[in-house]
């Protein structure tokens, strides 16, 4: 074989033949100058960090007030993922299905190679082996990612099971998912590096029949962390339909009662819509336990015993800053009090972090996200809405010593939430599984600085999984029907939908969230059990207001009627548009949903005619 130009390329530290052909052909299409085989350790991180330092891209924070911790400014193009540049691309459009980008993938292909053609020059190329999930679970899967950014090789560190032990894993011939990241951005001979190099054009590609991501122009968040949405998401999807699992956009929480009782609980609610902040609930109630198992994606499958269980595939957390204080989050601050990286967050005068929500004021002197000094006067955030953290979940002081666990943790319940003003009581208990399916495959959120849509309008996020389905989810919703055919009902978790997001009339929330949200959770654990209160109502369950504790909380009677009361007119309308949305997947759509939404419109028509005759 002839001897490579291309410098660290040989020998590669594997006798994986599969692993080396790949890398030399992605190499010698992108041509770096330098290859450099990641195994994970602290001087390889050093090292990437320093060379950061060095290019501006990272910033050492105040190694006493932060250690081990870095700021990153992004281009100002370049501050979340890109869903109208996000494809899925199988060979039949009808396998995308209407919520995806579809691109024929010969076609795709050939753009790709025309991209990716010298798109590395002047640079190091990353190969950066991961594992999603505890190493050595049967639940988890590896992955390789190249990525000519050192800001993403260092963040997989921190987000993956990253490095020589995710490698040795994948041994001489395990299967992984490669995963090529280029910023997009080579560098001509001589020419000065910018501190966040990226592209306008931006592509971030998924094969999900040969099971391969492409992501090309953005070095943030989603776009470029390949092991997260991409991987763990869009690919683990298609991976879960045809392997009988499920791979979901859902936070893990333990919840512990006062006569120490553990459920285990898994919630999807749509990006910035406070996963993160439950995950990591300091329950306001006394003698209630909540720890936390993940805070973004669990992956999961049924057990020999019947239950359904849950591995968190991730190793750190990449969540909002803004919006994180002492008062809401307490926790998170603490994870974040080392070995993070902090990218679009403000930077104070000396030399640490703040953003909009961490204290009331802003201190003096803050730098802005965009590198000029806060003029608070402006009316513009310091922090830029989408700013982020990624921090190691080990850190975090409320992680559930079992989080690692490689058979994962039995779920109890399944939540779906989101921002909803209107309509949505604060907590509604579905009849049985496929009417949890049904209300999982109606979610609806405003938008939020998370993705490009716009902040506020209301759209359709079912399974809070819109972005990150890798199928047609007419299919997706037949899969989740056939899961519930998988194991004994009485076995199945149970469907519960919340939302922390209604507003009263002076249009400022009603229910106070955050730790109360653990109230919620109480009521979840009581009707687990056997012992809490409802009311049946058109749409679900919903607790009376004797069995909700909300002791020591100042709400008023019309403020429970807000929280709690469904309204029929409301509802009837609310109905009224799903058919519209369950029409888009035509013959894909199950029929049983279908059905649902007639019994929902029947138990709505009741529901009316009782009230008339009642006046
Ligand atoms: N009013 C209210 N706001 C909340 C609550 N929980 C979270 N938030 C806010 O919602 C925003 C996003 O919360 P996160 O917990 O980061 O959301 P996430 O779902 O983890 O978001 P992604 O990481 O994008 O998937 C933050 O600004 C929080 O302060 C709550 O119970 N009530
Ligand atoms: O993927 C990202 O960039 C951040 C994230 O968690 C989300 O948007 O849901
Ligand atoms: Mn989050």
């Amino acid at each position: 074989m002839a001897q490579s130009p291309i410098a660290g390329l040989h020998p590669a530290p594997t006798r994986h033949a599969e692993l080396v052909a790949w890398v030399e052909r992605i190499a010698s299409l992108t041509k770096p100058d330098r290859v450099h085989w990641c195994d994970g350790s602290e001087a390889e991180k050093a090292a990437i960090v320093a060379d950061l330092i060095d290019k501006g891209t990272l910033r050492a924070l105040d190694p006493v007030k932060r250690p081990g911790s870095y700021y990153a400014a992004s281009d100002p193009r370049d501050v979340a993922r890109v869903e109208s540049r996000t494809f899925i691309c199988p060979a039949d459009p009808k396998d995308a299905g209407p919520t995806n980008n579809w691109a024929e993938p010969t076609e795709m292909r050939a753009r790709l190679d025309g991209l990716f053609d010298g798109c590395m020059v002047g640079r190091t190329m990353y190969v950066v082996p991961f594992c999603m999930g505890p190493l050595g679970s049967e639940i988890s899967a590896l992955g390789v990612e190249i990525t000519d950014s050192g800001y993403v090789a260092v963040s997989m560190g921190i987000m993956t099971r990253m490095g020589k032990d995710a490698l040795d894993a994948l041994g001489e011939d395990g299967v992984f998912v490669p995963a090529v990241h280029t910023l997009g951005a080579p560098l001509a001979d001589g020419q000065a590096d910018v501190p966040w190099p990226c592209n306008e054009d931006k592509w971030i590609v998924h094969f999900p029949e040969t099971r391969e991501i492409w992501s090309y122009g953005s070095g943030y968040g989603g776009n470029a962390l390949l092991g997260k949405k991409c991987y763990a998401l869009r690919i683990a999807s298609v991976m879960a339909r045809d392997e009988g699992w499920l791979a979901e956009h859902m936070l893990i929480l333990k919840l512990t009662d006062p006569q120490d009782r553990v459920k285990y609980v898994a919630a999807a609610f749509p990006s910035a819509c406070g996963k993160t902040n439950l995950a990591m609930l300091q329950p306001s109630i006394p003698g209630w336990k909540a720890e936390t198992v993940g805070d973004d994606i669990a992956w999961m499958r049924f057990g020999d015993d019947g239950r359904l269980y849950a591995v968190n595939p991730e190793a750190g957390f990449f969540g909002v800053a803004p919006g994180t204080s002492r008062n809401t989050n307490k926790n998170a601050l603490e994870t974040l009090a080392t070995n993070t990286v902090f990218t679009n967050v403000a930077l104070t005068a000396d030399n640490d972090v703040w953003w909009e929500g961490l204290t009331k004021e802003a201190p003096e002197g803050l730098t802005n996200w965009k590198g000029q000094l806060h003029d608070p006067a402006s009316g513009e955030p310091a922090a830029h809405p989408n700013a982020r953290f990624a921090a190691p979940a080990a850190q975090c002081p409320t992680i559930a010593p079992e989080w690692e666990d490689p058979k994962g943790v039995p779920i109890d319940a399944i939540l779906f939430g989101g921002r909803r003003a209107s309509a949505v009581p604060l907590v509604t208990e579905a009849f049985d599984w496929e009417h949890g399916v049904f209300l999982g495959s109606t979610v609806a959120s405003e938008g939020t600085a998370a993705a490009e849509n716009k902040v506020g309008e209301l759209r359709r996020d079912p399974f809070a999984m819109l972005p990150f389905c890798g199928y047609n989810m007419g299919d997706y919703f037949a899969h989740w029907l056939a899961m519930g055919k998988k194991s004994d009902p009485a076995k199945l978790p149970r469907f519960y939908f919340v939302n922390w997001f209604r507003k009263g009339s002076d249009g400022k929330f009603v229910w106070p969230g955050f730790g109360d949200n653990a109230r919620v959770l109480k009521w979840i654990s009581e009707r687990l059990n056997g012992e809490a209160e409802a009311v049946r109502t058109p749409v679900g369950h919903v607790p009376t207001r004797e069995a909700l504790d909300l002791d020591g909380l100042d709400l008023s009677e019309a403020d429970l009627a807000t929280l709690l009361d469904v309204d029929v007119e409301v509802w009837t309308e609310e109905a009224s548009r799903i058919p519209a949305f369950f029409e888009t997947f035509g013959d894909r759509m199950p029929k049983t949903l279908w059905d649902q939404h007639k019994a929902l419109e029947q138990r709505l028509s009741s529901a009316r005619s009782a009230s008339m005759a009642a006046e």
